[in-house]
């Protein structure tokens, strides 16, 4: 677990500013210089980003900033231009233990259409420890235990047509889950999850933490995860404009640049906008 401060060093506006953490354990993820392109727009520029063994490291920004595109660039769904990724210090080009990573993409559906139970969705994220051959006893019961943290061992056997869309996120939740992974990226966990189970997911990755998981985040609100989170990175514009210690209580509407259009408001409502980019 990280050691910094978070009374110490509030964040500052617009300059990119460096955790004064005396950490000294070994990067999980480190993305230096690191810049992508999704066809023609260039969406990441420059980023450097490092979690180390241990972190809970929240990425921050508003809509567009490249969240998203910054994660999926670390587990290699979209290409760098130029910089440089290493994952357990192994560059990527040469990593292969992806069974160590975890990954929660944004917004998608556990099945895409494909019949399937949870107990399969789930188990499918065990897959790359069995080697896929078939799950024993240890890999059934990691499955299961999973799907207890987050709240859902009672619809093992359910279709996963039949969940609502936040009991879809906590199967896909779940299927990283399962595999134990050493490293957890999660691209706003929380979307579309109703406040009580937040608090269960908040729970289940406190367990995480608690096994010495390391976790990058990407939230649109610190939310019920606030007391987990070490450090917060923020982009803007796909650069980093803060990397220090998140805002207490107040959570990301704090934070230079956020002007953050919170998705899951209803159609009606206005956007919630801060106006601190203009
Ligand atoms: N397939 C694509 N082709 C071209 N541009 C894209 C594509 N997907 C995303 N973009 C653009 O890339 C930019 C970064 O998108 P990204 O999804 O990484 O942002 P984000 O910070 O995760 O946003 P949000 O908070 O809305 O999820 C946006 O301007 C987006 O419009």
């Amino acid at each position: 677990m990280t050691t910094t401060s978070r009374t110490t060093a509030p964040p500052q506006e617009a300059t990119v500013t460096t955790a004064t953490t005396t950490n000294t354990k070994e990067p999980v993820i480190a993305l230096r210089g690191a810049s992508a392109a999704l066809g023609s727009r260039p969406v990441l520029r420059g980023v450097d980003l490092t979690v180390r063994r241990g972190e809970v490291v929240a990425l921050l920004g508003a809509n567009g900033s490249g969240k998203s595109t910054a994660v999926r660039s670390i587990v290699g769904q979209v290409p760098l231009s130029s910089g440089e990724l290493e994952l357990f210090g192994t560059p990527f080009r040469r990593f292969r233990q992806w069974a160590r990573v975890g990954y929660v993409p944004q917004r998608t559906t556990a099945a895409g259409g494909v019949p399937a139970t949870v107990r399969e969705v789930v188990s499918a994220g065990r897959l790359a420890r069995t080697r896929l051959g078939p799950l024993r006893r240890a890999d059934k019961e990691a499955v299961v235990r999973a799907l207890e943290l987050v709240g859902m061992a009672d619809r093992l056997g359910d279709p996963v047509d039949a969940l609502s869309g936040g009991q879809h996120q906590r199967v896909l939740i779940a299927r990283a889950l399962a595999g134990e992974p050493e490293l957890l990226i999660m691209d706003e966990p929380m979307a579309g999850v109703d406040l009580a189970s937040q608090e269960v997911l908040a729970q289940a990755l406190r367990a995480q933490v608690a096994r010495g998981a390391t976790v990058l985040l990407v939230l649109h609100e610190l939310g019920p995860l606030e007391p987990l989170i070490d450090r917060a990175v923020v982009l803007r514009d796909g650069c980093v404009v803060h990397d220090g210690p998140p805002p207490e209580a107040v959570g990301q509407h704090a934070l230079p640049g956020h002007d953050h259009v919170h998705p899951h408001a209803g159609p009606a409502a206005e956007p919630i906008r801060t106006g601190l980019l203009s």
